[in-house]
């Protein structure tokens, strides 16, 4: 057998790169039995059946550091939330709900902005009025003037770091400014012209120029939190940690409705963005009425 990496995963495929190459292998039945599936970023062993063909068999997954549902992915230390401050519209509530799931793996999370070039109403410097203070760093790009770009290499050198945020936001435009290997790797020409652009449609990792990893990953236009208890959830707004504990009930304070909330008394001081705590409660009644269907 043979240690490698599962860097893309088509059709029950996946293209594991090793120190003799890539190779294009199936997963063990066993993990299916057991409910497991193998995801981009994996470390696995493998074995070679067909050397000539490059093809062989996942036959051990090692264990994850990190594990993200949405986008899948394995083993990535750092997201960068990526969303575009017009073109399309920013939706907050999903950007949160990605911090949610980003901060429950424990990621590094960086905010990125891009098309600045088209900010015409300061939204920008809105959003990042209400992350920043949160603990959050905001980078806002352009792509169209390669503005930030090296800010933005600055965050993934030496990590793995996986792209996440809605479609069209300039994901792929972006990281086709930070390696210029990237168009090469990508380039499915044939597709780009038959659809006038290029759409990202599953999650791959690039090894890059100047040193780490990065996936870019399919657009995403809504996040469920349904594996999330309502309890915890406050736990993945870092903004509450300071306060959690001064609450009169302690950690069993879900900063709703309980008296002597230190949260909510922050939120009124303009210690915790109101923006943010609305967020949550929103995301909080949602979770909720979601446990209540079942
Ligand atoms: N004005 C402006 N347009 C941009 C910028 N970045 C990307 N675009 C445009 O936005 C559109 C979407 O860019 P993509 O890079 O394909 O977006 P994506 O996030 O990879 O989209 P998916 O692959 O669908 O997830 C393209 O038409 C780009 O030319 C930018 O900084 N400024
Ligand atoms: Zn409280």
């Amino acid at each position: 057998m043979i240690e490698g990496r599962i860097i893309k995963g088509i059709g029950g495929f996946y293209y594991v790169d090793t120190e003799s190459g890539l190779y294009e292998c199936r997963a063990r039945g066993i993990f299916r039995k057991n409910k497991i599936t193998p995801l981009v970023g994996d470390f696995v062993k493998i074995s070679i059946v067909d050397e000539e063909n490059k093809k062989g068999v996942v036959e051990e997954i090692a264990e994850r550091e990190t594990e993200l549902v949405r986008p899948p992915i394995a083993n990535v230390n750092k997201a960068l939330i990526v969303f575009a401050v017009k073109n399309p519209t920013p939706h907050l509530s999903l950007l949160d709900r990605f911090i949610v799931l980003a901060e429950r793996e424990n990621l590094e999370i960086v905010i990125i902005l891009t098309k600045i070039d088209l900010d015409d109403d300061n939204t920008f410097e809105k959003i990042k009025s209400i992350y920043e203070p949160c603990g959050y760093k905001v980078i806002g790009v352009s792509n169209l003037e390669k503005k930030n770009i090296d800010k933005v290499k600055e965050e993934l050198k030496d990590n793995t770091v996986v792209f996440a945020g809605p479609s069209g936001v300039g994901k792929s435009s972006l990281l086709n400014e930070i390696d210029s290997n990237f168009q090469l790797k990508t380039g499915d020409v044939s597709d780009k012209i038959k659809r006038g652009k290029h759409t990202t449609r599953h999650a791959e990792l690039f090894e890059l120029e100047f040193g780490g990893m990065v996936a870019d990953t399919p657009g995403f236009s809504s996040l469920t939190l349904d594996d999330i208890e309502d309890i915890d959830l406050k736990d993945y707004f870092i903004e509450f940690e300071d306060f959690n504990d001064e609450c009169k009930f302690g950690s069993r304070c879900i900063h709703q409705n309980e008296p002597r909330c230190a949260v909510k008394e922050a939120v009124e001081n303009g210690d915790i963005p109101k923006e943010r705590y609305d967020s949550y409660i929103q995301l909080l009644n949602e979770i909720r009425q979601g446990k209540r269907r079942y």
